[in-house]
C-alpha cells in the first residue's frame, strides 16, 4: 500500500507553468520550509459543494490534477494529489462537498474521515465564495461537522479561502471593504460553528485568502494572476499556508479513535448500559439485601409484640393457652 502510494507521487512539474515571478516566490517559500525542516506538507481542502475546491487544488498544483465539474459527481470520493520537488512533498486532498439537499452530508463526511485515517493534516483550507452575500445556519453546520470530526484544534491550522475573488462589489462598494465584510461574516460562522472561545486559537485570527481560479483572471506586468486589489494571489495563498504551518500549533493526526470516536450526540446513549449496571450493583442490590434483612428482623419483632400483649392480657391458664402464650414459634 505504502509502495503504491509512493509510486503515485509525481514530480511537481506544474510549478513550471507559473510565470517566473510566481515560481521564484514559490521556490523561496519552499526554501523557507526546508530551513524549518519541513519536508512534507499536506493540505486538506473542504467546504460546501461547488464553491471551487477542485479548481483551487488545480490552481495550487499548476495543472489539471483533479476534475472540475459544474455538477456534483455520482459517487464523490476524496482525492489526494501528491507532487515532489527537490525532496519536498506536497499533498493536496480534495474532498466532496459537505452539503446535500440542504443538510450536512454525514455520509460524505464519513468517507472523508476514513480516507484520512493515519494521515496528518498540516493545513485546512476552508473554501467558500467571495461573491456570496450572506451566511446562514447551513454554513454554521458545515463548520460544526468539521469541528466534531477533527476537533477544535483544526482551526488553528486553518485558512479561509474565498474563490471568485475577481468581482466588482455591488452598489459601487469599495473592494477591500466588501472583502473585509464577507471575511468577518465567515469568521463569525467559524467561531460559532466551532464554538471557539478566547484563547482557543494560536494566532489572533484565522487568515482569509482570496482566490480567482478563472482563466480570465487579470494579470500584472509579470504575467502573474492578480486580484482587483493588485495582489498576486497564488504566491499569497502559498505564503499564508506557510504561515499557518509555522504558527506553532500542532498538525492534526487522524487516528482510529478520531474517525470512530463517539459522535458527541451519542455519548449519553453509550453510557446508558454502564449507568444501569452501576445502579444495579450499588443501589438495587444493596436495597434488596436491606429489605431481606428488614423482613427477617421485622418478622421476629412482630411476633414478640403479639407475645407481649397477649401475655399482658391473658390472665387465666386457659386464656393464656388460647392466646398462645409460651408457645414456641
Ligand atoms: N469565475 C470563477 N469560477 C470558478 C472559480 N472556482 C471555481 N469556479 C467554477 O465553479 C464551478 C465549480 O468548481 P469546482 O472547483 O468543481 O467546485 P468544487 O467545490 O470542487 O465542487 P464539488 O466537487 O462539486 O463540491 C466550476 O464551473 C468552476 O469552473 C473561481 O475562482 N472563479
Amino acid at each position: 500500500m505504502a509502495m503504491a502510494l509512493a509510486a503515485q507521487v509525481r514530480e511537481w512539474t506544474g510549478i513550471g507553468q507559473f510565470p517566473s515571478a510566481t515560481q521564484t516566490k514559490l521556490l523561496e517559500l519552499l526554501g523557507k520550509l526546508k530551513q524549518e525542516n519541513v519536508s512534507t506538507l499536506t493540505i486538506l481542502v473542504m467546504g460546501k459543494a461547488g464553491v471551487g475546491k477542485s479548481s483551487t487544488v488545480n490552481s495550487i498544483i499548476g495543472e489539471k490534477a483533479v476534475s472540475v465539474s459544474t455538477f456534483q459527481s455520482e459517487a464523490p470520493r476524496p482525492v489526494i494529489v501528491s507532487r515532489t520537488r527537490s525532496g519536498f512533498t506536497l499533498n493536496v486532498i480534495d474532498t466532496p462537498g459537505l452539503i446535500e439537499g440542504g443538510y450536512v452530508n454525514t455520509h460524505a463526511l464519513d468517507i472523508i474521515k476514513r480516507f484520512l485515517l493515519n494521515k496528518t493534516i498540516d493545513v485546512l483550507l476552508y473554501v467558500d465564495r467571495l461573491d456570496a452575500y450572506r451566511v446562514d445556519n447551513l454554513d454554521v453546520q458545515v463548520v460544526k461537522a468539521i469541528t466534531d470530526s477533527f476537533g477544535k484544534e483544526i482551526w488553528n491550522r486553518a485558512s479561509i479561502v474565498l474563490t471568485h475573488a475577481q468581482l466588482s462589489p455591488p452598489d459601487g462598494l469599495n473592494y477591500d471593504l466588501f472583502v473585509s465584510k464577507r471575511s468577518e461574516a465567515l469568521l463569525k460562522v467559524v467561531n460559532q460553528g466551532a464554538r471557539l472561545k478566547k484563547g482557543d486559537l494560536q494566532g489572533a485570527t484565522i487568515p482569509v485568502v482570496l482566490v480567482e481560479n478563472s482563466g480570465r483572471c487579470n494579470k500584472n506586468e509579470s504575467d502573474e494572476k492578480v486580484l482587483p486589489n493588485g495582489v498576486a494571489w497564488i504566491p499569497n495563498l502559498v505564503s499564508t499556508v506557510t504561515e499557518v504551518l509555522l504558527n506553532g500549533s500542532k498538525s492534526i493526526h487522524v487516528d482510529k479513535k478520531m474517525i470512530e470516536g463517539p459522535n458527541p450526540n451519542n455519548k449519553g446513549k453509550i453510557l446508558i448500559p454502564l449507568i444501569a449496571l452501576l445502579q444495579y450493583l450499588f443501589i438495587v442490590k444493596p436495597m434488596i439485601r436491606a429489605i431481606k434483612r428488614d423482613i427477617g428482623s421485622e418478622g421476629g419483632l412482630a411476633f414478640n409484640l403479639i407475645d407481649a400483649s397477649a401475655e399482658r392480657k391473658a390472665k387465666s391458664p386457659a386464656e393464656r393457652r388460647k392466646a398462645g402464650v409460651g408457645r414456641k414459634y
